[in-house]
């Protein structure tokens, strides 16, 4: 039977831990899974983990918690053979969502009995790493500020970007990839991945495909106040594309010039990345558990 180390991070998406990790414990008896818990403090979780995985010695590490707990353990398992498992309990939970891992806290914890692994690719960044999104521009801005701030869950984000909108400024970007310059100028916002939609569901990059060895950046140019409702409509319809404010591109090595050098974000934690940043693609890199393929 698998071995299993839970990381639980008691404080994701504003939802109490406690009931759920007696559900984790006895699920784990009912299976005779050997299992262990590992809680996150907010305070060198990213070292305390990797002592924790090289003593205990999983097979599966389990991120219980949201963006930035799955980011947590896929920095501690990236490049090994060491399989990240999923279950949901953030406020925007995106990679999960791409992964097609349910949502429901039962039917993400049955994913360990019955699944399939897959090896998906990961962005460096700066020497970073980035299993979901990495942006620049307004969205950065939003999470910079919902991490900073007290109230956690979808509500508080949403209320943050709405306060932030009506007042942003495009900023100044230069794109490189391919030996040339792809994009240099204003944008409301660039985003790197290698996924298809962020937490919300807005689908940024909805042909995105994530183990093909490319990644994609979709660039998010200023557009008038009025034609917000209708970027929205495309981010929810899949029809980004066919926006006249936006462009995508896929290459699997880039260089963005944040010429503001203002904050990016990294799967929903705000990230100083300084004024040039690289992106490298890691193909195949992270071992992912996913629900079996349909029949
Ligand atoms: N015990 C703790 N006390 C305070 N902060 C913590 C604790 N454990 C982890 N954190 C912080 O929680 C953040 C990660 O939260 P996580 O992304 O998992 O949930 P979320 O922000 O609610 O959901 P999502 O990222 O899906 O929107 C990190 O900034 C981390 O430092």
């Amino acid at each position: 039977m698998a071995k299993i180390l839970f990381v639980v991070n008691p404080i994701s998406g504003d939802i109490d831990k406690e009931e759920l990790i007696e559900d984790l414990m006895t699920f784990c008896r009912q299976h005779e899974f050997p299992a262990e818990l590992f809680k996150t403090t907010g305070e060198k979780d990213e070292e305390k983990l990797k002592g924790k995985i090289k003593a205990y010695d999983p097979e599966i590490v389990c991120a219980v918690g949201g963006d930035g707990t799955v980011s947590l353990v896929a920095k501690s398992v990236v490049k090994t053979d060491v399989a990240l498992a999923i279950i949901p309990q953030g406020s925007g939970n995106g990679l999960s969502k791409d992964l097609g891992i349910p949502q429901n806290f039962d039917e993400a914890l049955q994913l360990l009995v019955a699944h399939q692994k897959l090896s998906i690719d990961t962005l460096d960044v700066n020497g970073l790493l980035s299993i979901h999104i990495c942006d620049m521009g307004f969205n950065a801005l939003v999470v910079n500020r919902f991490c900073n701030g007290d109230t956690r869950g979808p509500g508080a984000y949403a209320w943050i970007a709405m306060q932030e909108f009506m007042g942003y400024e495009p900023k100044k970007y230069t794109i490189m990839a391919e030996g040339k310059t792809i994009f240099e100028g204003e944008a409301f916002m660039i985003t790197v991945t290698n996924a298809r939609a962020f937490g919300s569901n807005a689908a940024i990059n909805p042909t995105g495909v994530i183990n093909d060895g490319n990644f994609e950046i979709c660039i998010l140019e200023p557009f008038p106040k009025a034609s917000s409702l209708g970027i929205l409509y495309r981010l929810y319809t899949d029809t980004i594309d066919d926006s006249v404010y936006t462009h995508r591109f896929s290459c699997s090595a880039a260089t963005i010039i944040n010429h503001s050098g203002e904050m990016s974000q990294i799967d929903g934690e705000p990230e100083d990345l300084g004024n040039q940043i690289e992106f490298t693609v890691q193909h195949k890199s992270l071992k992912v558990i996913l629900p079996l393929p349909e029949e």
